[in-house]
């Protein structure tokens, strides 16, 4: 029988009663082994030998798990800090202890957040005070990374590990092992004797002038060798995310709007018939910004905004009957959601008064004085739309968004009345979280108000929503935290190998 060099070799090295890995026949044959894994799938297709996979997983320190063991956990190092500044008999404002523990940059957030989770002490209006019970010498995680690094991971436990690899200070390294051993066939053949044909793993400019290429034998393909994973950088799931939801709204007959980030509160706010003194409007809410006030407003407008805010629409309108003042429109913050956009749109001030029927979007951050938790960030992507035509009602809100979310595989999409100073009826929307089942809030939705739309100069319905992209995330990929896509706290592996879909 005729083989090629490494299948011999693999062959004569193998034995029929001890499986061997390929390491080890590596060794034996001083042939490479990513060349034997290829002779052994090729012998193991003619029946020559048996092979067998199996998978080991390791731990090892990765660089910022080295740089704590070497420095410390951020956690424990502020603790130390704050137990030398005196924090164990009263509370000690925090910065005066971040100071003192010179912790840098994230290690910040890192510390405190593990500071927290741990018990080493409590964090409260800004003072940190460290807990008389806690015992950071005794660190579990500490304990396992000094184990790790001493390559003695066994026993460890299995929460312990999680974390330390959720924190990114360890890492799995899955191995395949494969071993090989001969089968009766393959004994057969190495007694009736096996010899090598040369075969030829690379086409040559030689071997095409020459004509030698028409009688050698080339080597197969081995698509199956192992090669290493390769990571660069590519572009964030979230921003893919955002780019197909905008394919999918052009495609759906949607033209995009844009507009500031920072803007006046009369776009944000006082043209969406939010009244002036709304506890959404005050600053714990909202980034108010240190600067000049948006003055150039379109005077007609604003009178007419202001008139509805004080006396309502039409013969039976109700206003608030609470102060207006046009400087308070006029001071400048982060747009909490982008129906500000909407709002410059269908005044007419962007593109010009616009016909029915008409439909509009735009994919863009908003910012909310929020707390951060794993479902709400500080800044967040607002899939915002509308749509203007004669007579909408709420089974057309319902239909647009049912095919928009089945684009995204969503088909189980719930309505729940509520409440917007600016829509009636309104609509909050709930989808189900794929891994926890768990009911997500999803978006708020709406036909617009007489009281908006008259003084915008709209004789027509408009149909609008603010739906959120990191929620629609969750439900496509089935990350919940969303912490794992943002930050420090962010999960590398869900990040370099999801696949991102429709
Ligand atoms: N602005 C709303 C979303 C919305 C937009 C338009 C109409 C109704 C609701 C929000 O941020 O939650």
């Amino acid at each position: 029988m005729q083989l090629p060099d490494a299948a011999v070799a693999l062959l004569e090295s193998a034995s029929a009663t001890d499986a061997k890995s390929i390491e080890q026949l590596a060794t034996a044959t001083d042939e490479k082994p990513e060349t034997l894994t290829g002779a052994a799938f090729d012998l193991e297709a003619d029946s020559l030998v048996a092979l067998e996979e199996r998978v080991e997983v390791s731990l090892e320190l990765t660089d910022e798990g080295k740089r704590y063991r070497e420095d410390g956990l951020p956690e424990v190092r502020l603790y130390r800090a704050a137990a030398d500044a005196g924090a164990a008999d009263d509370s000690v404002p925090m910065g005066q202890v971040i100071a003192a523990s010179e912790l840098e940059g994230p290690e910040v957030d890192i510390a405190l957040t593990n500071f927290a989770r741990k018990g080493l002490g409590f964090i409260d209006s800004g003072e940190l005070s460290v807990n008389a019970d806690a015992d950071p010498d005794s660190d579990a995680e500490r304990a396992a990374l000094d184990a790790i690094a001493d390559g003695d991971a066994d026993g460890l436990d299995d929460d312990t590990v999680d974390r330390l690899v959720e924190r990114g200070l360890v890492e799995q390294r899955e191995q395949t092992h494969r071993f090989v051993t001969l089968t009766d066939d393959g004994v057969t053949a190495l007694m009736e004797g096996v010899e090598t044909a040369a075969t030829v793993g690379q086409l040559t400019p030689e071997l095409l002038t020459s004509g030698e290429w028409e009688d050698v034998e080339f080597a197969e393909y081995n698509v199956e060798a192992d090669a290493e994973p390769v990571t660069g950088g590519k572009t964030h799931i979230l921003r893919q995310t955002a780019e197909s939801v905008k394919d999918t709204l052009v495609g759906m007959g949607f033209q995009e709007m844009q507009g500031p980030h920072a803007d006046a509160d009369f776009w944000i706010n006082d043209a969406l018939f939010m009244p002036q003194d709304h506890p959404a409007r005050t600053h714990w809410d909202r980034f108010t910004l240190d600067t000049d006030l948006m003055t150039d407003l379109p005077d007609d407008l604003v009178g007419r905004v202001e008139d509805a805010h004080r006396n309502g629409v039409g013969p039976d309108g109700e206003g608030y009957h609470s102060p207006w003042s046009r400087e308070f429109a006029e001071e400048v913050a982060l747009r909490g959601h982008t129906t500000s956009l909407s709002m410059r749109y269908l005044s007419g001030e962007e593109i010009g008064d616009l016909e029915p029927p008409q439909r509009f979007f735009s994919v863009e951050k908003v910012y909310r004085n929020d707390t951060l938790d794993a479902t709400h960030l500080l800044e967040f992507f607002q899939i915002e739309g509308w749509v203007m035509a004669e007579d909408l009602s709420v089974r057309d809100l319902m239909g647009t968004f049912e095919e928009f979310y089945a684009q995204f595989g969503i088909t189980d999409i719930e309505f729940k009345p509520h409440y917007n100073p600016y829509t009636e009826p309104s609509f909050e929307l709930f989808g189900t979280h794929p891994t926890t089942g768990e009911i997500v809030e999803i978006g708020n939705s709406g036909i617009f108000r007489e009281e908006v739309l008259s003084p915008l100069g709209v004789e027509c319905d408009v149909m609008a929503w603010g739906l959120a992209l990191e929620r629609l995330l969750m439900l496509m990929y089935g990350f919940e935290d969303i912490r794992d896509v943002h930050g420090t706290l962010c999960d590398l592996d869900l990040l370099r190998n999801v696949e991102v879909l429709a």
